[in-house]
């Protein structure tokens, strides 16, 4: 068993990225399981603080390579850009970076298609991040999607043309006002699908077992969070992949007694960016306190994030679906100089007190019930052992820890490499 997972257990930005980033010398291989360039890892070393979208966090290491695998969905243009940006830090990406021949591309009209139907619904629009992730994976279950493998064929342009040509007429039956030039998007579109081809378009379930055939060690890294999954979170607010433990072995053909350690990373309190529910959300000066501390804008799309008190019924919910065997609380430092800190234990729902996610978990339904934790004063930031933690800040993981019966083994107090503790 050599495949130990990375995931998040709220609704993304966790801190996913910079926790890869900082694991990477223990594993050869770091391989992306979903999602596409919705995500934003952020990582921060050397005084450099850079953002991956769709290429593994572990770009920046000397020895391991980083697989796309064919859970994600690939927009050739934003790789493209991606790579562009790599160019500064002379990586030689190029024999460290491999894609799975079956990961979906992202067309120019399944971007637009994303604008169209977000456009139609209105006031109830997800929020999507606008990168064309839900039409790609709509036509990768529907059976229609281009993967990278078809590149190798001769008649992929054929191919090409029929879904864009079907995507168009699905733009106007939107019946919404998108502007767009599909010409000039198809000019860029083409230009770089031809760099995505400089790198090699691998089998990559069948590199990843013979990786662990000759003892190789892997880490899958997740993109977004436990409650945005398609399946778990809070539909429709979601995104379009199984961002829970599953989604890794599909999106990556490791089957699920290969995975050893879960890693579930948390934020210290909540965030979410996009519409949907969100119990524990406040709309005070404290939840603006969080997000001006945590600098909460989206590494996507630069959108305020919004902000909320530690909601334990959610976590546990997380935890159980992805099977944590250990737990790393981030931003911890963000919360230095909140006289009180709230955490919540149950919810009322429907007048009832419960302690599982229901079904919905709509303000309309749900309230929740917090239990009240001193704060701590002292700057976390510069702080290098747990020994140097404040009684109170210990007082807040031992609670998560106990009722989440699960260890916190990471503690992060600051968005660089360095300010990681363990525990
Ligand atoms: N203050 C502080 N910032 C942190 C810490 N850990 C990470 N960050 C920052 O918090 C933010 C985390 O957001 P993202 O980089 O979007 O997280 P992610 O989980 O990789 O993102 P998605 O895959 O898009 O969900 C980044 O700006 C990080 O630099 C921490 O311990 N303290
Ligand atoms: O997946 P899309 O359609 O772009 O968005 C759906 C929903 O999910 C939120 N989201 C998507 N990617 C991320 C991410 O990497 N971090 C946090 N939230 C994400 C988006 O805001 C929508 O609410
Ligand atoms: N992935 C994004 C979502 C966004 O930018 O809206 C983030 O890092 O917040
Ligand atoms: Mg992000």
């Amino acid at each position: 068993m050599a495949v130990d997972l990375l995931l998040g257990l709220q609704w993304g930005d966790e801190g996913k990225g910079k926790i890869v980033d900082v694991l990477t010398s223990k594993y050869d291989i770091i391989a992306r399981f979903q999602g596409g360039p919705n995500a934003g890892h952020t990582l921060e070393f050397d005084g450099i603080k850079h953002v991956l979208h769709t290429i593994p966090s572990g770009i920046f290491h000397k020895n391991a390579l980083n697989l796309v695998g064919n859970g994600v969905v690939i927009d050739p243009v934003i790789f493209q850009k991606e790579l562009k940006n790599l160019d500064k830090f002379k990586l030689d990406y190029v024999s460290k970076l491999l894609l799975s021949k079956k990961a979906h591309i992202i067309l120019p009209t399944h971007r637009l298609l994303d604008a169209a139907s977000e456009t139609s619904k209105g006031k109830a629009k997800i929020g999507s991040t606008l990168k064309g992730i839900g039409p790609t994976y709509m036509d990768k279950t529907g059976r229609n999607g281009l993967r990278l493998g078809e590149l190798e064929m001769p008649d992929w342009k054929e191919k090409y043309r029929n879904l864009a040509n079907k995507h168009e007429s699905m733009i106007a039956f939107y019946d919404v006002d998108i502007q767009y030039n599909l010409k000039e998007l198809e000019a860029e579109f083409f230009e770089a699908i031809e760099s995505l081809k400089k790198l090699p378009f691998i089998d990559s379930e069948a590199y990843l077992q013979q990786a662990q055939a000759e003892q190789k060690t892997i880490l899958a890294e997740g993109a977004q969070g436990s409650l945005l999954d398609i399946d778990f979170g809070t539909y429709p607010f979601v995104t379009s992949s199984n961002t829970t433990a599953a989604g890794a072995c599909t999106g990556l053909g490791v089957a699920p007694n290969q995975i050893n350690e879960v890693y579930g990373i948390f934020k210290a309190y909540t965030t979410r960016v996009g519409s949907g529910p969100f119990p524990t959300e406040l709309f005070d000066e404290t939840g603006e306190k969080m997000a001006k501390i945590g600098n909460e804008f989206g590494a996507t799309t630069g959108r305020g994030r919004r902000c909320g008190w530690l909601d334990l019924v959610a976590l546990k919910y997380a935890v159980q679906v992805n099977g944590v065997t250990q737990l790393m609380m981030m931003k911890a430092d963000v919360l230095s100089g909140f006289k009180t800190l709230k955490i919540c234990t149950a919810y009322k729902y429907k007048g009832e007190e419960i302690t599982h996610f229901p079904y919905n978990v709509d303000k309309k339904y749900v309230e929740p019930i917090y239990t009240e934790m001193q704060g701590w004063d002292e700057d976390l930031m510069q702080m290098t052992s747990k020994e140097e933690f404040p009684e109170n800040l210990n007082k807040y993981i031992d609670f998560i820890e106990k009722e989440l019966a699960t260890p916190i083994k990471i503690v992060s107090v600051g968005p660089d490499r360095t300010q990681t503790i363990e525990r």
